[in-house]
């Protein structure tokens, strides 16, 4: 086995809100899974499919994938700071052959990477220097989108690069389920907040932590029913876990951007990294899903999935 798969939620109020504690420990053993997948695999390399919440990509240059050559962590909600382990000439020669096969792709020689993207590393590896990584950004949060069906495209790529690498190769996808927390939106932004969603880059420390209380406080109004954010969607959620389940990744291009918003929140579009990650392992083979969680968690704004996959 050269390739394996974990896909999972994240979420930056797992330190900071309190669902029920039979929830917490169902979390956490789902989080020992992949642990325990991980330690057994034990990958020569990652590739990780991230979002970003605008703490490294912002719209003064938005694009739809970046590979990061050289990245570090932005440490929002206390999540890794600083260095991450890249292979760099592995980022390079992949990029090259994503763009020989016609997807173009931004790359970045001092990426800025936040939780979406690292907390799925912290929990599996305890940190981002030891396990090599290359991180992929996926937008997931700034419009324009680009179609589901390129994100695959995209993701086949990537997983071409490695069907026939004597490495064994774990593939991560993070973020969605369905959620909406309170990240602001381009469209219907007040000008301050459209200052930050263009150049909000190293925040002051006021700044962040002014952020962070603003979601730890949705989080808590909308587990006790008072906040204004959509709905969580567990039937939307459990059609997309039947998707990745299916190993028919074309059915990932019915999924489009308005209709995504409308059913299942602004931020699922983080289930892209999903469907790059799903996608890329397809591109190694069949596959089979190992093992699946699933659970709507108000006090983490999420439709909270964690999934693993192998080839058969
Ligand atoms: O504040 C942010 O940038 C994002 C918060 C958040 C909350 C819940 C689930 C997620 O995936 C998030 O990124
Ligand atoms: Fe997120």
């Amino acid at each position: 086995m050269t390739q394996a798969l974990i896909c999972m939620s994240h979420s930056p109020l797992l330190e900071h809100t309190n669902p029920p504690a039979e929830v917490k420990a169902a979390v956490e053993a789902a989080f020992d899974q992949v642990r325990e997948f991980a330690r057994e695999f034990n990958p020569d390399l990652v590739i990780n499919f991230g979002p970003d919440h605008y703490n490294g990509f912002f719209y003064d240059l938005m694009p739809p994938f970046c590979i990061g050559y050289e990245a570090l962590g932005t440490g929002d909600y206390n999540s890794w700071e600083g260095p991450i382990n890249v292979p760099t000439g592995t980022a390079e020669d992949l990029a090259a052959y994503v763009i020989d096969q016609d997807i173009d792709t931004a790359i970045s020689r001092k990426m800025e990477v936040d939780h979406g993207a690292v907390q799925p590393m912290e929990i599996i590896f305890g940190g981002l220097d030891k396990t090599p990584v290359i991180p992929i950004f996926v937008n997931s949060v700034a419009r324009p989108f680009t179609k589901v069906s390129r994100v695959r495209k995209f993701g086949q790529a990537v997983g071409e690069y490695f069907r026939n690498t004597d490495k064994k190769v774990l593939f991560i996808g993070s973020g969605g389920l369905s959620h909406d927390p309170p990240v602001p939106q381009i469209a219907t932004a007040t000008e301050e907040q459209r200052a930050f969603l263009t150049e909000g880059r190293h925040p002051t420390p006021e700044a962040r932590a002014a952020r962070e209380a603003n979601t730890i406080n949705t989080a808590i109004k909308f587990a006790a029913g008072e906040a204004t954010i959509m709905d969580l969607n567990p039937d939307w959620d459990r059609a997309f876990l039947e998707v990745c389940k299916s190993g028919n990744v074309e059915a990932f291009d019915a999924y489009n951007a308005d209709d995504m918003d409308a059913a299942a929140g602004h931020s699922s579009h983080e289930v892209r990294t999903w469907v790059a990650a799903y996608s890329a392992l397809r591109a190694c083979g069949e596959y089979d899903v190992t093992y699946e969680f699933y659970q709507p968690i108000k006090e983490y704004i999420a439709g909270f999935g964690v999934t693993t996959a192998v080839l058969k």
